[in-house]
């Protein structure tokens, strides 16, 4: 398929992921309509003016809960593609904003499906953007097994096999977050969409995607805009949750290509994971921006004392799981079980050319339930062509190269 030409309708434009999209697909020659909120003030969401594309999309105002502006939407893009990126998207808002993750995630999705089997004559391929956390519970070890069902009491189903890694579309789901419940909700919805009506729902499980402009809750984001405050003197130290947990991430434009991808050469019905095949610690994605961001780091160390490693972001390529992939020698000690962080530790002291650098653990941000480790097994999608082009050092410079903007370095959380 070309997309020359091509009418596309984004839902969830505005946001990190679709301002993306919509960038490929304008720049590949497609008619992008998305869909945005309304916006009392008149003003362009910050997303298409940072990615160039604001004058480019074609605005359509709607929201997912009102399946009258979406029937619109639909009898106005009249799409080829329909992208379904609009979501609630932050898993600790969904703990504390349950229904509000259900009603944009869960109903808002029944309505766009509704909305397109109703109004729509052309069967558009609808591509659904399903997530990683749909898996949530993925067991890596017999250790961890143990530990699981002491603290939640049962894993269902129980693990076929461990470790369960890497996760292949088949694994089970089992969702640790009311965001997540969400997502698989939409999943089988888009299937039984396929399944009943014809429509062409296609399913990415798309892991961890960031980049320049990352919503600033997200780690990543966290993490890049208080390293580069700490380089321009503006904070003492970095405020961080979990630092054990392993995540597979890539860059945003490998995850909108992957996208588009799916579009013209995937199959209705179907489901496919995108992610890098990489995994590496929420500790190892500190360490690693410092560096970017020009410090070399020399040890690390509990702030309560203990648990010390020199030279953490040795590269280790040996394998984990059966997958050989770049990650430092810190993520090696996490994964072999021989490091683990607690809140008790208080932080970490890191030691480098330039200093000592305090990454101090916030209660605040630890959640009520968490997704340990995430790497995904993406061989399904590489046979139409999917490859990841950028590192996590690629992803890292992005992001700090963003916050050299004093207007961007805003924080909070
Ligand atoms: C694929 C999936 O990807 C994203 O979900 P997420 O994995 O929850 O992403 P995150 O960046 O919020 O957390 C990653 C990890 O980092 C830990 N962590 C430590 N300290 C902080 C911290 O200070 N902030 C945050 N946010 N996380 C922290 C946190 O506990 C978690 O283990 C969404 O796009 C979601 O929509 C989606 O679909």
């Amino acid at each position: 398929m070309t997309w020359q030409g091509k009418r596309v309708l984004i839902t969830g434009v505005g946001g990190f992921a679709g301002s993306y999209l919509a960038k490929a697909l304008i720049d590949a020659g497609a008619e992008v309509y998305g869909l945005v909120k309304r916006r009392a003030d008149g003003t362009l969401p910050k997303n298409l003016v940072d990615r160039g594309v604001a004058g480019g999309v074609k605005l359509i105002e709607g929201d997912l809960r009102d399946i009258t502006s979406l029937a619109m939407a639909i009898d106005k893009a009249q799409p080829d593609v329909i992208f379904h990126l609009a979501a609630q998207s932050f898993v600790p808002r969904s703990f504390t904003h349950p229904l509000e993750t259900l009603e944009i995630n869960t109903m808002g999705t029944a309505n766009l499906l509704e909305a397109v089997r109703m109004r729509d004559k052309t069967n558009p391929v609808i591509v659904f953007a399903g997530s990683s956390e749909e898996y949530g519970l993925v067991i890596s070890s017999e250790r961890q097994y143990k530990r699981a069902l002491e603290k939640y009491g049962a894993v269902h189903p129980p693990p076929a096999k461990i470790p369960e890694l890497p996760i292949a579309e088949t694994n089970p789901l089992r969702p640790m977050s009311p965001y997540a419940a969400s997502k698989v909700h939409g999943d089988y919805l888009m299937r039984t969409y396929h399944a009943v009506y014809g429509l062409r729902t296609i399913v990415s499980r798309a892991f961890n995607h960031e980049g320049a402009g990352r919503g600033i809750m997200f780690v990543t984001a966290q993490v890049a805009c208080q390293v580069m405050k700490l380089k321009m003197g503006e904070a003492d130290r970095i405020k961080i949750g979990n630092v054990n947990a392993f995540r597979d991430w890539s860059h945003v434009e490998d995850i909108v290509a992957g996208y588009m991808l799916l579009a013209e050469r995937g199959t209705p019905g179907e489901v496919y994971n995108q992610g890098s095949m990489r995994t590496n610690s929420v500790l190892t994605y500190i360490l690693i921006a410092l560096e970017e961001a020009g410090w070399k780091v020399r040890r690390i160390e509990a702030l309560a004392g203990g648990k010390r490693v020199d030279d953490p972001t040795q590269p280790d390529e040996s394998p984990a799981f059966g997958v050989r992939f770049w990650k430092t020698k810190v993520d090696r000690l996490m994964l072999d079980e021989q490091l683990e962080y607690e809140p008790q530790d208080k932080g970490i002291v890191v030691e480098t050319d330039k200093g000592r650098i305090t990454v101090e653990f916030d209660q605040a941000r630890f959640r009520p339930a968490e997704v340990p480790i995430l790497l995904a097994d993406t061989r399904k999608i590489q046979e139409l062509g999917f490859r990841i082009t950028k590192t996590l050092r690629d992803i890292a410079r992005d992001q700090l190269n963003y916050y050299l903007k004093q207007e961007n370095r805003i924080c909070y959380v």
